[in-house]
């Protein structure tokens, strides 16, 4: 039986997928074999020696120590693009609720409350109106910082929207760039967008190069009146500089899925309680991604998906399957090797791939009678983790 330890609220369709003669699901269980979470922060959690993997159920991996755990063996995977759409929906509104009165305007109705006679209530309001009025989105220019999944969808709806679209991504992958379209524009620095963008949506991971990347100086060179929207991470702007810019009218607004007690009481702040995946659809997506990138894992030993690990799939044989993972260092494999001929192991199928510094195997091989092996190779030096699958 295999035990999965969950964090936050996952969606039961996922849940589903782990089968009930395998798999034991629950938020308070001892030696999972795998965690599988959404925003819960892991840095603060101390894991079970007994766990294999973690499913970050969703996109951003900033709470789960990965370095850590690479070095303990232990996979990490993502849901890359499952909520991308919910997302994108909800920059629509960030953009439209940047550029219209929409919440100043419905705050103000809620004010009125107590104004009983329907025609003196229109009366007012068709009086009041004009402190609401907007723009349109139409034939504005929007930049997009981060074009992978959720960027490269905001600029296909911006472009159905009759916007002109300029991206800015340093590090797009082949496949992110295959999905995007030729219409966007490229800038070749975020520097260089900020300066001709109307608005601004960011989609870049919260990591190390892009913590406080909207700061003082970059936006300085923002067009006066920008509108920013932020449905990525808190740390990628500063807040304080967005209280300056603000101040000073460079900023026109801030839009955002992440409030910030310097934003109390602003009215030129639009902050959401981190809502951007929290769709009934986007959460199944997720949900159903993880569990059965969890299962792969488990039982077959499949890696896709992962954060830290190389993508690795092997259709499986008859007998068993060991699979390890080591410092991509020489000669690891080489001992493993010999320790399966030592003990007149017979090797059916393998494959090696690495990472960075890690290296991950599946090796197929005839039954084995010996149960001594997995321990030899675990004592192999530079080896991480060893495991036999039935
Ligand atoms: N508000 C919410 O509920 C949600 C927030 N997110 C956030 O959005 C982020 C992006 O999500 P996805 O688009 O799915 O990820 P993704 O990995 O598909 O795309 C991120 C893109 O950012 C680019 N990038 C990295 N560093 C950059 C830099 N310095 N400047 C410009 N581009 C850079 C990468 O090359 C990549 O193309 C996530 O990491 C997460 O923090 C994601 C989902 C939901
Ligand atoms: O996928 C992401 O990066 C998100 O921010 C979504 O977070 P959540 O799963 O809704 O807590």
């Amino acid at each position: 039986m295999y035990k999965i330890k969950t964090f936050n609220q996952i969606s039961v369709k996922g849940l589903e997928r782990f089968s009930r003669e395998k798999y034991e699901v629950a938020s308070d269980i001892g030696h999972p074999d795998a965690v599988l979470l959404r925003s819960h922060k892991l840095h603060n959690e101390v894991l079970a020696d007994s766990v294999l993997a973690v499913a970050r159920a969703g996109a951003g991996v900033n709470n789960v120590p990965v370095e850590d755990y690479s070095q303990k063996g232990i996979v990490v995977f993502n849901t890359p693009g499952a909520n991308a759409n919910a997302v994108k929906e909800l920059v629509l509104a960030g953009l439209l609720l940047g550029s219209r009165g929409i919440k100043s305007g419905i705050d103000h109705v809620t004010t009125l409350h107590d104004v009983h006679d329907a025609a003196e209530l229109h009366k007012t309001l068709e009086a009041q109106k004009k402190q609401f009025a907007g723009n349109e989105l139409k034939g504005k220019t929007l930049g997009i910082v981060g074009l992978g999944a959720i960027g490269s969808m905001v600029a296909d709806m911006a472009l159905a929207l009759g916007m002109n679209v300029v991206g800015f991504d340093p590090a797009l992958s082949i496949e992110a760039a295959w999905r995007l379209s030729s219409d966007v524009q490229k800038a070749e620095s975020m520097y260089a967008l900020l300066a001709r963008c109307d608005y601004v949506s960011l989609h870049v991971p919260a990591i190390k190069p892009t913590q406080h990347m909207i700061n003082d100086d970059a936006l300085a060179q923002a067009k006066p009146g920008m509108l920013l929207v932020n449905f990525a991470r808190e740390s990628i702007v500063d807040p304080q500089a967005i209280v300056k810019a603000l101040d000073s009218g460079k900023l026109r607004g801030y839009v955002c899925d992440f409030p910030e007690p310097v934003f109390y009481g602003r009215s030129d702040v639009i902050a959401m309680p981190h809502i951007g995946a929290s769709t009934a659809e986007a959460e199944e997506n997720c949900a159903i991604m993880a569990a059965e990138q969890i299962m792969d894992y488990l039982e077959n030993g499949n890696i896709k998906n992962s954060v830290n690990f190389p993508e690795v799939s092997m259709a499986r044989c008859e007998g068993q399957r060991i699979i390890f993972a080591n410092k991509n260092v020489p000669k690891v494999l080489g001992s493993v090797l010999s320790v399966l001929a030592d003990h007149n192991v017979n090797v059916l199928d393998m494959m090696n791939k690495s990472r960075g510094d890690l290296a991950y195997n599946i090796l197929d091989v005839e039954k084995m009678e010996n149960g001594h092996v997995i321990e030899a190779i675990r004592n192999i030096e530079h080896v991480t983790t060893v495991r036999l699958i039935g």
